[in-house]
């Protein structure tokens, strides 16, 4: 259970504004050690924002702040000292090569000379670097120039973690050696502030997860609990003649018609037995159907239901790879 565990990240009343625009209106953040949060939200809607925040690059409007057991107030070093960042401009120096930039951080942390070896060799074998530690990240593609930043920012042993949207762009093989490599620092008893475009990134990584949409926490929980927060699935029926879908929507009491896209959904918890009992009144009314897929709800549904808008803005491309690579998706089977 982490209700017991000590609070690694306090924040209350959190407030900033660029000129008119009020970026973070009010947010509090509680998350404990060992823990991983998720920030979850569109472009724009204050994530990065927050992250600088608590990690000290800039400074809020308003409210408290203690990440580490360090007030922000009073201790602003001790808090950057227990911390790491990586955010989406990366910390990488592309005069130096992939191994040189480690060292760098290994001197910055004042590790002795074999020690900075010695974790830099680890690191780099850690997130499969060897062979590239001798060339520019120039050389790098953007998923090695990720775990380079993430294996430098592991240099300080930092107790708290803040990763900005750290798999953003990468293809699906590395986002999952980028999961696994957050879980085991968790396993460890780091604690991660994790923000994310990413619906099932979110889903998969994160204990609790924060909806943020326009500067406003709109809702947080467990994911079960966000799910729970919506009404259950639906059943979706996709029809080739406007006169089907009209003899659909008078058959299914309840119902919600799309007549643009010639579909109808019908709420439905998606299990075998309302499954049947569809396609029995169908069978029965000689309503033809072109296909029907069923459609259990997911954090996007409660993203849409809360905000009125989608969470995710990535391009069809990523969404493509990511469906492709995904062992679970929330459209299931086609029956017919
Ligand atoms: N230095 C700044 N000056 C003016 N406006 C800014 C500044 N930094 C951020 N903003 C604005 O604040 C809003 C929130 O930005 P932020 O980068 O925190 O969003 P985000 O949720 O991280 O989005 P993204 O996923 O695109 O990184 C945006 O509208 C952005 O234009």
């Amino acid at each position: 259970m982490t209700l017991d565990r000590p609070t690694a990240i306090a924040a209350t009343g959190l407030r900033k504004s660029y000129g008119e625009q009020t970026v973070l209106d009010g947010i509090d953040i509680t998350v404990p050690e060992g823990t991983i949060f998720s920030l979850l939200g569109p472009n724009g809607a204050g994530k990065t924002t927050a992250v600088q925040i608590l990690s000290t690059l800039i400074e809020a409007d308003g409210g408290s702040i203690s990440v580490a057991g360090h007030d922000l107030a009073t201790d602003a070093d001790g808090l950057r000292g227990a911390i790491g960042v990586t955010g989406q401009f990366s910390a990488v120096d592309n005069l130096l090569t992939g191994e040189e930039n480690l060292l760098l951080m290994a001197d910055l942390h004042h590790l002795d000379r074999d020690e900075g070896r010695r974790r830099t060799a680890e690191l780099l074998e850690r997130f499969d670097l060897v062979e590239a530690s001798k060339k520019n990240p120039m050389t790098y593609s953007g998923g090695m120039r990720r775990k380079l930043d993430l294996a430098m920012t592991l240099m300080g042993d930092p107790r708290v973690i803040f990763l900005d949207e750290p798999t953003t762009g990468l293809d699906p093989r590395t986002r999952r050696i980028m999961w696994d490599a957050i879980r085991n620092l968790v396993a460890g008893g780091v604690t991660i502030f994790l923000t994310t475009q990413y619906l099932e990134e979110a889903d998969e990584l994160a204990d609790r997860i924060a909806l943020l949409d326009h500067g406003k926490i709109v809702a947080e929980g467990t994911a079960e609990e966000l799910k729970r927060l919506i009404p259950g699935g639906h059943i979706r029926l996709q029809f080739t003649e406007p006169e089907e879908l009209d003899q659909a929507a008078r058959t299914f009491a309840g119902s919600t018609r799309d007549d643009a896209a010639l579909s109808l959904q019908i709420p439905s918890d998606g299990d075998v037995r309302s499954l049947r009992a569809v396609l029995d009144h169908l069978d029965v009314a000689s309503i033809e159907v072109a296909s029907l897929t069923v459609h259990t709800p997911d954090l996007d549904d409660v993203f849409l239901a809360l905000t009125g808008h989608p969470a995710e803005t990535r391009s069809s491309v990523e969404a493509g790879n990511e469906a492709a690579d995904s062992s679970e998706s929330s459209e299931k089977e086609t029956v017919r």
